[in-house]
């Protein structure tokens, strides 16, 4: 059954609105797990704009003590710094993605193939940092797919950013179309195939309904559904919707 990863980044964002020590990004990861979260990602931007340092070090403290049960992804820019963070942490999972200073949220994907060194030289030392998975967040076209696979990621996160901010219904229908697409060749290229960025809880059942798909990463729109209905009903209702487009398109297929 296709996984759901919980980005806790949003729950950092209401803290440092105001530099308070509440809402916890642990506690958080708490109530996810006993929704049924399947792991926790974190993006710690080199910006420090929601996430923090001491969260991650929180979180990888709670993760050893099993005080979480599930694990953890860490989000990480390929910079020097961000790089030897990461190691220095070791998580189950790294999803390496690219950064711009000024954007409000992730825009793109990596564009692997002209950082191919760079991306190649992060994943071995990642890996030998005792990382059992590293991703790359791409966008979903089959160049990145053949770039990931000849760069030795085992993995890939498609960006469902174009898709979750298609302005039409004909747009959204050819976004979730490139989406489909990368995600069957790099099934084929045999990578592990994610999806993450802008779902909530209208557009996710198309993604989820692509059953190559193992793990959707989720954050933004979960965080604001718990504001008016508690952290844990809004981590349970998506896994819940992702879930049931999962069966349906499973048994469609049968
Ligand atoms: C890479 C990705 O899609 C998420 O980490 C997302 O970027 C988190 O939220 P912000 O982009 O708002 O930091
Ligand atoms: N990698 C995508 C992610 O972790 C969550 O993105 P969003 O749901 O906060 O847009």
């Amino acid at each position: 059954m296709i996984r759901l990863g919980i980005n806790i980044d949003h729950v950092a964002t209401v803290r440092q609105a105001r530099r308070t020590i509440y809402p916890s990004p642990l506690h958080a990861a708490q109530l996810a797990e006993a929704a049924g979260a399947d792991l926790i990602t974190v993006h710690l931007r080199e910006d420090r704009r929601h996430i923090q340092d001491d969260d991650v070090a929180v979180l990888a403290q709670a993760f050893k003590a099993r005080e979480l049960h599930t694990y953890m992804n860490l989000e990480s820019a390929i910079t020097e710094e961000m790089i030897a963070h990461a190691c220095r942490i070791a998580p189950r999972d790294v999803c390496l993605v690219p950064e711009k200073r000024e954007e409000v949220t992730t825009e793109g994907g990596l564009d692997v193939a002209t950082h191919f060194d760079a991306v190649q030289a992060a994943i071995q030392r990642l890996t030998a940092a005792g990382v059992q998975q590293v991703s790359l967040f791409v966008d979903p076209t089959i160049e990145a797919m053949r770039a990931a696979a000849d760069v030795g990621a085992p993995v890939v996160e498609l960006h469902t950013g174009c898709y979750a901010d298609a302005p039409t219904p004909e747009a959204l229908s050819q976004e979730l179309e490139r989406i489909r697409i990368a995600a069957y060749e790099g099934k084929r290229l045999g990578l592990r195939i994610h999806a993450g960025h802008g779902l909530h809880y209208e557009n996710v059942q198309a993604v989820a309904a692509i059953t190559v798909i193992d793990e959707l990463n989720i954050g933004h729109a979960i965080v604001a559904r718990a504001v008016f209905d508690g952290f844990e009903k809004a981590v349970r209702d998506m896994k819940a919707i992702m879930h049931q487009a999962r069966l349906t398109a499973l048994r469609g297929q049968s």
